[in-house]
């Protein structure tokens, strides 16, 4: 690489790694990033598209700062740079999406309701389903609510390859798939064109688990 590329590049991922934390800092405002919880990717475009930036492990969420982004090979999630920070526990699982869907941008919170219906529906050793049908909101996912669209709530496996593995197995298979799912006991993940869809299409999932979990529905 020259190092006008360098510079370029450099470029780049500090303008990309302040949006992430602007998002991240929303979310984190929001409640859905308690105690570090929770992770945000983005996918470059261009010459770069095979690149992800990641949210570091373990950082405060509302804290973030473009130096808390970790480059890695979008669909398989291998670090780019050496002597980065560590890159999210959930890394596989961005990459996993990335592999199988035509996301740009991957979110994944412990919002509260999302989190409560992953509770609800999860049966901890398979893949399980959560149903939405028949709410508006529905249209802001893509879907069509006078249809039924199963959620997939995924074990949450100590390994996190594990539950990665199963996630792209799930999203090669089906050509229906809304754009998010859950995982038991843990949280939700949603992707979407950029980052403003991803948000608008996760606002969407938890008003529908709040729905379901005050008993609408
Ligand atoms: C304290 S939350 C436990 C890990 C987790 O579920 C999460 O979302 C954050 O993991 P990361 O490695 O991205 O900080
Ligand atoms: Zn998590």
């Amino acid at each position: 690489m020259t190092v006008a590329q360098n510079v370029s590049q450099s470029a780049r991922y500090e303008a990309e790694g302040a949006e992430l934390a602007r998002f991240s800092r929303l979310f984190y405002e929001r409640g859905w990033m308690p105690g570090t919880s929770g992770n945000l990717s983005v996918r470059l475009s261009g010459d770069t598209a095979d690149i992800a930036l990641i949210t570091a492990s373990g950082r405060d969420k509302g804290e973030l700062t473009p130096g808390d982004m970790v480059a890695v090979q979008a669909e398989t999630g291998d670090v780019l740079h050496s002597g980065a920070p560590r890159a999210s526990a959930e890394t596989s699982i961005h990459a996993a999406v990335y592999r199988t869907t035509q996301a740009r941008a991957v979110i994944h919170v412990h919002s509260p309701y999302a989190t409560v219906m992953a509770c609800r529906a999860a049966d901890r050793e398979r893949l399980s389903t959560l149903v939405f049908t028949r709410f508006e909101l529905l249209k802001g996912l893509g879907l069509d609510a006078a249809e039924r669209t199963a959620v997939p709530v995924f074990p949450n496996w100590p390994h996190v390859p594990r539950i990665a593995d199963e996630v792209a197995g799930h999203l090669s298979r089906g050509d229906r798939c809304p754009p998010g799912l859950l995982i038991a006991d843990h949280g939700i993940t949603v992707w979407g064109s950029d980052l403003a869809q991803a948000r608008n299409r996760l606002e969407c999932f938890e008003a529908i688990c709040r729905l379901l979990a005050i008993g609408v529905g």
